[in-house]
């Protein structure tokens, strides 16, 4: 039988998200902020993360369908739990774009006693379509930008043709963007560079770019006082709302919020815990490249050599790929774990905020994923950055030149990076005037992001504002874009409480 979520109640908002680590658990987290609003919320996305979270045995089974009280509900992309998404990427995306919207519709059916009862529907960049079913029952619908705003900007002006991008008759041409720094062929996201092999990404932003008033409400996990420029840049087009950032309350000082709203994918090792509390203060080198990113052998063994040759205490998650391959990708060189067994230690996935805050650790070595450095900044150390792909050639652009937290590790020509650059980079951020002055950068971001999302900040009051709007009757009067961010004497308030 069909279980109504809705209970009777009013105030319904229904998150939608894509199936990724690091695209769940920022939409749970605003999900957390509008319960905690008095707003019911529910998240949905595809089936293939209830088969993740269940198997990661860190999360029982009834957690699988209830974090801190919003209620997860599935539906399926089309295609079978055994699937090898990673590698057919574009048919995956072109499978979840062609039965995510009727099967998204129908799982609203079951569970809402009547849509009219949903305040709005909340989506993720990765799944646009949502819009077309909040559509399809007259509900308004949000989006929540997962990635820094810088993205956004980059991304609207360049699929709604709004400034000269790369292309295959000039590709080295420098971008120039309000409130953003010159950015080189390697500081642009990967899916707008014409050597881009994701023919699907291209296609879903072009549709979402040039189809934004869908959108009533576009919300960015990121806050103002970091990405202020380029917010204010996009105020005169599509503006977004930064409300952010969504990472765990322990990490933002939130004492009175002790439970966090995420769900792991993988089962973490809390053994580094431990170890990390045996090593001296600010000294561990901690490595992640994330969920999805596997490292080429080559770049693996050169990561290894750097950190024995470093001799500082490390640690390394080194996540087993999900369809491993004959070329040795993703896996450690023979012999170094016997080799650095009493400097460091490799785990396959960490509890990653609890490692970032702990007094140990003194630097990321980080793919630049959005949510590792929001969690990174909120830590208050600093990053080495070696981006990959999609947003992160971007983050590591910010994070060196617009916050100032982090060096990158430079690429040679043939595109791998060196273990003598690697180890460079580490020295640099862990002695010297530039690691000293790095932290205390590190430390003054970490301040204003507490200050951004305590009661009246920046973050909390566009929180308040969105909850007023969705909540207020005015959607039968009013559907005009609510896309404008606080007023400007509002935002001045706030700008006053820089640290
Ligand atoms: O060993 C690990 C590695 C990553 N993460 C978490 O996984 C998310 C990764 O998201 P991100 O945007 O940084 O990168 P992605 O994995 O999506 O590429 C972050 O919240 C991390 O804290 C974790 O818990 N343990
Ligand atoms: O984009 C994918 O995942 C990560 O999302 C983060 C937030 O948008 C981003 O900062 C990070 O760099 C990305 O790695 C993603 C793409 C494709 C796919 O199949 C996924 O499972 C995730």
């Amino acid at each position: 039988m069909a279980q109504a979520e809705d209970k009777g109640e009013e105030n319904h908002v229904l998150l939608v998200a894509f199936s990724a680590q690091g695209h769940i658990n920022p939409m749970l987290r605003l999900g957390k902020r509008l319960t905690a609003k008095g707003v019911h919320v529910a998240l949905a996305t595809t089936e293939i993360a209830r088969h993740r979270i269940l198997k990661s045995s860190s999360t029982d089974a009834k957690a699988a369908y209830l974090v801190a009280g919003i209620k997860l509900l599935f539906f399926s992309d089309g295609l079978s739990l055994d699937y090898d998404r990673k590698t057919n990427l574009d048919l995956y995306m072109d499978s979840l774009g062609k039965h995510g919207p009727s099967n998204l519709s129908a799982l609203i059916k079951e569970h809402y006693t009547s849509p009219k009862k949903l305040l709005c529907l909340v989506t993720n960049p990765f799944v646009p379509w949502v819009s077309d079913v909040a559509a399809e029952y007259n509900i308004p619908c949000a989006m929540l930008w997962i990635q820094p705003c810088a993205l956004y900007a980059i991304y609207y002006r360049c699929f709604n043709k709004l400034s000269a991008f790369p292309t295959l008759t000039d590709p080295d041409m420098v971008v120039e963007l309000p409130g953003l720094p010159s950015m080189e062929k390697e500081d642009l996201p990967s899916f707008v560079l014409p050597n881009n092999p994701f023919g699907s990404f291209p296609k879903l932003f072009s549709e979402l770019f040039r189809g934004m008033e869908k959108f009533k409400w576009v919300l960015g996990n990121s806050f103002y006082e970091l990405e202020k420029h380029v917010i204010d840049s996009m105020c005169e087009l599509y503006p977004i709302r930064p409300i952010g950032p969504l990472v765990p309350p322990t990490l933002l000082g939130l004492d009175q919020e002790l439970e966090d709203a995420s769900v792991d994918m993988w089962k973490s090792d809390e053994t580094c815990i431990e170890w990390l509390t045996q090593q001296p203060p600010c000294s561990v080198v901690y490595v992640s490249f994330g969920s999805i990113v596997v490292l080429p052998a080559k770049q693996m063994e050169a990561i290894a050599t750097a950190l024995k040759n470093a001799k500082r205490p490390f640690l390394w998650v080194v996540k087993p790929p999900e369809f491993p391959t004959p070329d040795g990708a993703g896996q450690l060189p023979l012999g170094f774990l016997e080799e650095t067994k009493d400097q460091g230690q490799v785990v396959r996935w960490s509890p990653q905020t609890r490692v970032l805050s702990h007094p140990a650790v003194a630097c990321f070595i980080t793919h630049c994923g959005w949510n590792s450095m929001l969690e990174t900044i909120c830590s208050g150390i600093p990053l080495i950055a070696y981006p990959q792909w999609t947003d992160q050639p971007t983050n590591a652009k910010l994070i060196v030149d617009v916050f100032k937290i982090g060096v990158r590790i430079k690429k040679e020509v043939d595109g791998n990076m060196s273990s003598e650059v690697i180890e460079k980079c580490i020295e640099e951020v862990m002695v010297g005037p530039m690691a000293e002055q790095l932290r205390k950068t590190a430390m003054a971001l970490k301040a204003k992001a507490r200050i951004a999302v305590q009661a009246g900040g920046s973050s909390d009051e566009n929180i308040r504002l969105f909850v007023e709007e969705i909540t207020s009757d005015s959607r039968e009067k009013d559907d005009s874009p609510k896309v404008g961010n606080l007023s400007h004497e509002g935002q001045d308030k706030v700008r006053d409480k820089d640290v």
